[in-house]
C-alpha cells in the first residue's frame, strides 16, 4: 500500500539565532495517508511545519517534492508546489461568508468583476467533493459557524486548490467530542481522496483514531517515523516524553536510538 512519499524533507536543520530548533531531521510524506507529527511543548512541531509552508528558510537539509529536490522561499512557492497549512487559528474573517473566506486574496473575476458564479460552484463542488453537509449555506457568515464548522472551511479552503500535501495544525483541539469525530472523519477522508495529510496532534486518540503514520519529535529530532499499526500509545507517549522507545524496532529513525 506504501506509495511513493510525495513530500521528503532530508537533514533539515533550523536555528533561530544562537538557538538550534531542528536537527537534522527527516520526514517523509505520503499521498493517500494520514502522518501524525507528534511531539511534546516545544519540540519543534510548529518550526518544522513553517519550513514545510516556506514561512521559515530552512538552514541546512534538503526539501523533495515529487521526486525533485526544490527551494522554497515563502509560502507562495509552497502554494505554488501543493502545499497548504491550515493553521490553529485558521485566519479566517467572521464577518465574511463561506465562499468569501475560501476564495479570499485569490478571488475569480470576471473582467473587473467578480465572478460569484464560479466561486459558489467551486465551493459547493469542494465541499460536497469532502462530503461535508454540516453547512446550511455557503453564503452563511463564518461568525455564525461551529468550532468544526469553521475548521471544515479552512480545510476546505485548503484543498480548494489542487492541493497535493495538506498540513493541519492541531485541528480539534478547540472542540468538543462530537465536533472532533466529524472533523477527524474529514481528515480521513482527505487521505482516501488521495491527499497527503500531516496532522499534528497531542491527542494520542485522534492520532491513532486517523494516522497511518507517526512521526515523533523529540527535542527538535525525529525519534522516529513508524507506522501506527505497528507501535501501542504507550510506546508513542514514550518516544514524545523520552526520545526513545526501548521495546521498539525503530525501522525509521534518525538522530536518537531505541
Ligand atoms: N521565531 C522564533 N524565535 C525564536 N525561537 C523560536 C521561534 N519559534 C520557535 N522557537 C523556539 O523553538 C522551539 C520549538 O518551538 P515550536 O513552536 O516549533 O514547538 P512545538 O513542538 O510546535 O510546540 P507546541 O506544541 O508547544 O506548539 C521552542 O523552544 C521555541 O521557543
Amino acid at each position: 500500500m506504501t506509495a511513493t512519499p510525495i513530500l521528503q524533507l532530508r537533514g533539515i536543520d533550523k536555528s533561530f539565532g544562537a538557538v538550534q530548533v531542528l536537527h537534522d531531521v527527516s520526514l517523509d510524506v505520503h499521498p493517500g495517508e494520514v502522518t501524525a507529527l507528534v511531539g511534546d511543548n516545544g519540540a519543534g512541531k510548529s518550526t518544522l511545519v513553517k519550513c514545510i509552508g516556506g514561512i521559515h528558510a530552512i538552514d541546512g537539509g534538503e526539501y523533495w517534492f515529487e521526486g525533485e529536490q526544490v527551494e522554497v522561499h515563502g509560502p507562495r512557492e509552497a502554494a505554488a508546489l501543493g502545499v497548504e497549512i491550515v493553521y490553529q487559528d485558521l485566519a479566517l474573517c467572521d464577518n465574511l461568508d463561506i465562499v468569501q473566506n475560501m476564495f479570499l486574496g485569490r478571488e475569480k473575476r470576471r473582467g473587473l468583476v467578480l465572478d460569484n458564479t464560479t466561486m459558489e460552484e467551486l465551493a459547493t463542488r469542494t465541499l460536497e467533493g469532502l462530503s461535508v453537509r454540516t453547512v446550511k449555506s455557503i453564503r452563511q457568515q463564518v461568525s455564525s459557524l461551529s468550532g468544526g464548522q469553521r475548521q471544515t472551511v479552512a480545510i476546505a479552503k485548503a484543498v480548494l486548490w489542487n492541493s497535493k500535501v495538506v498540513v493541519l495544525d492541531e485541528p480539534t483541539a478547540a472542540l468538543g467530542v462530537a465536533q472532533t469525530a466529524q472533523v477527524l472523519e474529514l481528515v480521513r477522508r482527505l487521505a482516501d481522496n488521495g491527499l497527503a495529510v500531516v496532522l499534528i496532534s497531542h491527542n494520542m486518540n485522534d492520532v491513532f483514531a486517523v494516522s497511518d503514520r507517526i512521526a515523533a519529535l523529540y527535542l527538535g529530532r525525529m525519534a522516529a517515523q513508524v507506522s501506527t499499526s505497528d507501535v501501542t500509545h504507550s510506546q508513542v507517549v514514550e518516544l514524545i516524553t523520552s526520545g526513545r522507545s526501548g521495546d521498539l524496532g525503530l525501522a525509521h529513525s534518525n538522530g536518537v536510538t531505541a
